[in-house]
């Protein structure tokens, strides 16, 4: 469970650390609950990891396989929160702005995504061929 927020409605400013890592717990919360892609996601870095370790990969491609895996999620992450923004925007109505900002949100992930797959792709492929 995420770290509770001393004040459901506050609008100010975090006043520790503390509280501030509560909030950022919370959002991570929600996106786990509420985003179907971000669970497929953690499902993929789970089996990169395990792959990573029957590859035996070496201590650069840790760190680039790790980096790809953190770039996706963060993609995903902001892609929620513009997707919230743009659906208070909205109001519930269909605007070609909104449109054009929940796609190019949602280009961000593709993009991350690509690039992670084609450095997953050269750093295993590295170990089987
Ligand atoms: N209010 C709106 N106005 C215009 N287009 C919209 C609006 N709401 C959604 N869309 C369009 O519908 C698509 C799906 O919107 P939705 O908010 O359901 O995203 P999603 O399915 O959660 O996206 P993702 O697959 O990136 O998680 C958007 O990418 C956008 O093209």
């Amino acid at each position: 469970m995420p770290m509770a927020s001393s004040d459901k409605h506050q609008t100010k400013k975090n006043r520790s650390i503390f509280q501030s890592v509560g909030h950022a717990g919370h959002g991570l919360w929600e996106v786990f609950n509420t985003e179907r892609n971000f669970r497929y996601h953690l499902m993929i870095m789970v089996v990169i990891i395990i792959a990573g370790f029957i590859f035996a990969l070496n201590l650069l491609e840790w760190i680039m396989v790790l980096g790809c895996i953190a770039a996706v999620l963060v993609a995903e992450i902001l892609n929620s929160a513009i997707e919230r923004l743009a659906d208070l925007a909205a109001d519930g109505k269909f605007h070609p702005l909104i449109k054009q900002a929940k796609d190019i949100a949602a280009s961000g992930v593709l993009v991350t995504a690509l690039f992670a797959a084609i450095i997953g792709l050269l750093i295993f492929g590295n170990k089987l061929f």
